[in-house]
């Protein structure tokens, strides 16, 4: 089992993420950690990052998952995968070993008044929220035939927590 807290920037997918870690477990990743200096430094100077500056990082995420698959452990990241075709990518690695390896993405979805409030009020954190329109404008919904949940952002943790672990124990 792989769990995506995805979303935009402050979406509370770190939140959310770290309370599904506190109740199961299993190994933990931010995807921030696995941006390169030179994205890290584009957003902290207001630039998105395009597609090219993505797929590698998306590689290397959806590596990583793989690699604790193949091992038989389970995984819970954070990763904006705000497009169809990066979470095709997510994705890729562990369904190559097989039936029974999930990768379930849980969107973190709400209004962009509560996530710029959350944002602004936020300390310490590389991500301006000056991108956030951009963020919501690449935005692509989870489609019907991907296996996920997508959650009010709005929601006290522990119930998105309760959700993210009702769907994952919901065979697909
Ligand atoms: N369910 C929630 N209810 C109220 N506040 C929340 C909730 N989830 C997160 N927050 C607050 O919103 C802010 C952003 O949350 P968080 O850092 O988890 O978002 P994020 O999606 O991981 O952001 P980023 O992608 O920029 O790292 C934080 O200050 C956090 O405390
Ligand atoms: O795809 C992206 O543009 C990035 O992943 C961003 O979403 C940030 O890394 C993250 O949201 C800040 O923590």
């Amino acid at each position: 089992m792989h769990v995506v807290a995805m979303g935009v920037s402050g979406s509370g997918k770190s939140t959310v993420a770290e309370g599904v870690v506190e109740r199961t477990g299993w190994v933990f990743a931010e995807a921030d950690a696995f941006h390169p200096q030179a994205n890290i430094d584009k957003m902290s100077q207001g630039v998105p990052l395009t597609d090219e500056d993505r797929w590698p990082w998306l590689h290397d995420l959806a590596a990583w998952m793989a690699e604790h698959a193949a091992r038989g452990e389970d995984t819970v990241i954070t990763c904006s995968a705000l497009k169809r075709t990066y979470r095709d990518v997510l994705r890729a690695d562990v369904a190559a070993l097989g039936a029974g390896h999930r990768v379930v993405f849980a969107h973190l979805d709400g209004s962009a008044e509560v996530i710029a409030e959350r944002l602004e009020g936020r300390q310490g954190h590389f991500m301006p929220a000056s991108l956030l329109q951009s963020q919501i404008d690449t935005l692509e919904d989870l489609e019907p035939d991907e296996d996920g949940v997508v959650l009010d952002l709005t929601a006290a943790p522990e119930v998105l927590v309760d959700r993210v672990m009702a769907s994952v124990a919901t065979g697909r």
